[in-house]
């Protein structure tokens, strides 16, 4: 993994990219690459041995042109300023390719959380509700899952902001348990718009999904659904990884029972009957399909010169530099972007907010029924825009479309001319 790019300027270089084919005010566009907010904060925790432990946390709004600030809490030691400025400015823009009414927020606390037990995290997790109280809520930024946080995670602060505010207000974060006010389908909704997205690309490149060869980087939340559901379309799933390494056997693994031996074990790596590879191999094997499901920078522009993929569809968000877009474009290798292919996360999330709303409840078949109409529609749109524009790549055809809705959002909001 590259630790060179900068998540922060990768996401303007790609907003400039797109906005040279957009006749819009350079003015316009500057707003549109920085952050209207930043909170950042340190949280003392008081841990189990009785000492006291001080975190820094972050909240970027990054703009809230089209609605409400949205968009997940990642713990992580990686978590930095930049990242999650970054990360807000891609929801953004994912919120505007998929069309629905929210603006673009991200939080973070640097954490391993692995490190921590349970009765921590729940403290520290609560802190950071207090320190958010006066910013989220259900109408000005909701906050949801993303890289080592979930049900829990959302749970409790759900439960912090209403017990602080004395109210019921279960719209105000997303991806919480069914009990608590959560959607079906949302704990599966990301990994389903990536092979939604998977099967829509290899229909428009004409291309045959089943018995395909794919390889999938990350196997958590994302990256584990992706991976059964492109199996279940018919797909060899040849590797998976995860922090411990990568797997890979050629006659295709079972998704199910390596989740399972990860449950166990805690990894992939030691799955037995395969071979094991590093990811920077998984990153490179000759496959149709290559996932990257796991953080941001994975493939940087002297690995891209390595990719041998025909196809990359973006589980994670910012998997690519901008120089590993310039050479994968160079390559023709085709990258279908995170900001359509995970959009299914936040999608699901404006189901469950809707329903928080309504206090009504859909079943998961109703679920996956309008995500799947959102994705496609998205992706139609999207390669409507290739074409029209013609843009060198999936990803700036993406920008294209949806700066275009933020900006005419901004400017029928009666700003500027
Ligand atoms: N959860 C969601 O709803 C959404 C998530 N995303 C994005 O998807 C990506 C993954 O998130 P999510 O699945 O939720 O997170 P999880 O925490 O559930 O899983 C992350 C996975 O990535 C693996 N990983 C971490 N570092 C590396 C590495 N260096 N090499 C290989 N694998 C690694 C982890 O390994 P290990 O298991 O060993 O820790 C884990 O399997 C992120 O970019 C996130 O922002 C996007 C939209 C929505
Ligand atoms: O569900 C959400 O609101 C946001 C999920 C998220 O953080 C993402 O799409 O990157």
């Amino acid at each position: 993994m590259s630790d060179e790019a900068n998540p922060f300027e990768s996401l303007q270089e790609q907003i400039d990219d797109a906005a040279a084919y957009l006749d819009v005010d350079d003015d316009i566009i500057h707003r549109l690459k920085y952050p209207e907010r930043v909170l950042e904060t340190n949280l003392s925790v008081d841990l189990d041995d009785g000492s006291i432990e001080r975190f820094k946390a972050f909240r970027s709004e990054f703009n809230g042109d089209r609605g409400p600030y949205k968009g997940g809490i990642r713990y992580h030691p990686g978590v930095s300023r930049d990242e999650v400025k970054a990360l807000s400015g891609w929801m953004v823009y994912k919120c505007a390719v998929v069309d629905i009414p929210y603006g673009g927020g991200k939080g973070g606390i640097v954490v391993d959380p692995a490190e921590y037990s349970a009765a921590e995290l729940e403290r520290l997790t609560r802190s950071f509700a207090e320190e958010l109280r006066p910013f989220i809520g259900e109408d000005n930024d909701i906050p949801a899952p993303d890289v080592n946080t979930g049900q829990r995670e959302m749970n409790w602060i759900k439960d912090t902001y209403e017990t602080l505010e004395n109210t019921t207000e279960p719209g105000v974060v997303t991806g919480k348990s069914i009990d608590a006010g959560g959607s079906a389908g949302r704990v599966e909704a990301t990994g389903r718009s990536t092979m939604l997205t998977a099967r829509e690309a290899f229909d428009y490149l004409d291309k045959d999904i089943e018995g395909a060869s794919v390889a999938v980087q990350g196997y958590g939340n994302a990256g584990w659904i992706a991976t059964k559901l492109i199996d279940e379309l018919g797909a060899n799933i040849v590797a998976v990884s995860d922090s411990s390494g990568a797997v890979h056997d050629p006659d295709g693994l079972d998704p199910v029972a390596v989740k399972e031996f990860k449950r166990e074990t805690g990894s992939v790596s030691g799955y037995e009957g395969v071979e094991e590879l590093s990811n920077e191999e998984l990153l490179t094997m000759d496959v149709d399909l290559l996932v990257p499901a796991a953080l941001e920078n994975a493939i940087d522009g002297d690995l891209a010169a390595d990719v041998q993929a025909d196809v990359i569809v973006e589980a994670a968000n910012g998997p690519l530099t901008p120089d590993a877009d310039d050479v994968l474009t160079e390559k023709d290798v085709h990258v279908f972007p995170d900001i359509l292919a995970n959009a299914g996360g936040v999608t699901v999330s404006y189901f469950e907010w809707v329903q928080n709303r309504q206090r009504f409840y859909w079943s998961e078949e109703r679920v996956n029924e309008e995500l799947e109409v959102i994705i496609t529609d998205a992706f139609d749109n999207l390669t409507d825009a290739y074409e029209a524009f013609d843009v060198p790549n999936f990803r700036t055809a993406a920008y294209v479309v949806a700066i275009q809705r933020v900006v005419d959002a901004f400017t029928d909001n009666g700003n500027w001319p």
